[in-house]
């Protein structure tokens, strides 16, 4: 590019519940002073609007004909991401265990994941010094020419002890199942299921720290800025 101005870098981290897709992204993206957006949030906010506004969740083609209706706005900064539907602020309600537990069916419906999808490629394309995008399905379907593709994984055991020691006091194995269940809905539905994309960078957190990971992650995205 002219004038030394870097080109923006578009990371995108995918992997299963509790891998470390948030943490890592967030501060990766501060560190490298690039834009964050999690697209778990916004899933989760259509699902919460749905679940609001009683919509039969048990019925595809009932969430397929309002999918259009909310309006979801994401924040990106990653010191302080926002997620908002129809102007009110929902970071809090999202995180319900019954938006929890509904999720997969609503983020199955591919008139939600094209919705939904159409939104993320508006962000991650207007960024000017770039962004780091984690999800499920962005190396794969989003934005499959994303600079740099990282897959996070780790034992159902150490994503349990995560979760639970988040959710103050749940019980570990009921936090186990809940996740391996949605995992097991989010891998085997039609329409972009969780997948690693066949170029992505698999990195298997259980043994390492959040810090190793981070680290891990700056650097290959500093040598796919260098060209390595
Ligand atoms: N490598 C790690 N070692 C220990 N705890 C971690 C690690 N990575 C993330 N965590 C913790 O696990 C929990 C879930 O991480 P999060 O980033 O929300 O995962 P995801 O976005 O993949 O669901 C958080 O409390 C986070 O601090
Ligand atoms: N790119 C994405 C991101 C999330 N999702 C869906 O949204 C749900 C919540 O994602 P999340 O990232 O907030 O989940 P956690 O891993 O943080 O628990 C997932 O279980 C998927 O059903 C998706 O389908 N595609």
């Amino acid at each position: 590019m002219e004038n030394g101005a870097v080109k923006p870098v578009i990371v995108a981290i995918d992997g299963p519940s509790g891998t470390g897709k948030s943490s890592t992204s967030k501060a990766v993206a501060a560190q490298l002073g690039l834009s964050y957006l999690d697209t778990g949030a916004q899933y989760r906010a259509i699902t919460w609007w749905m679940v609001t506004n009683g919509i039969d969740l048990t019925d595809p083609t009932a969430i397929a004909a309002v999918a259009g209706k909310p309006e979801i706005v994401s924040g990106t900064d990653p010191s302080h991401p926002t997620i908002t539907v129809d102007g009110v602020d929902v970071a809090g309600p999202i995180r319900t265990e019954e938006v929890t537990s509904k999720v997969s069916a609503v983020s199955a419906v591919p008139e939600v994941r094209t919705r939904i999808s159409e939104l993320q490629r508006l962000l991650a394309t207007g960024t000017e010094t770039g962004i780091v995008v984690e999800g499920r399905d962005i190396g794969t379907t989003v934005l499959p020419d994303a600079d740099l593709k990282v897959f996070l994984t780790a034992s159902a055991e150490a994503r349990a002890a995560r979760r639970s020691g988040e959710l103050k006091g749940a019980d570990v194995n009921a936090t186990r199942e809940a996740l391996v269940k949605r995992d097991a809905a989010d891998s085997s539905r039609k329409t972009s299921p969780l997948a690693k994309a066949d170029d992505a960078v698999e990195v298997d957190t259980t043994e390492l720290t959040l810090a190793q990971v981070i680290e891990c992650v700056v650097t290959l995205v500093e040598e796919k800025r260098a060209g390595k």
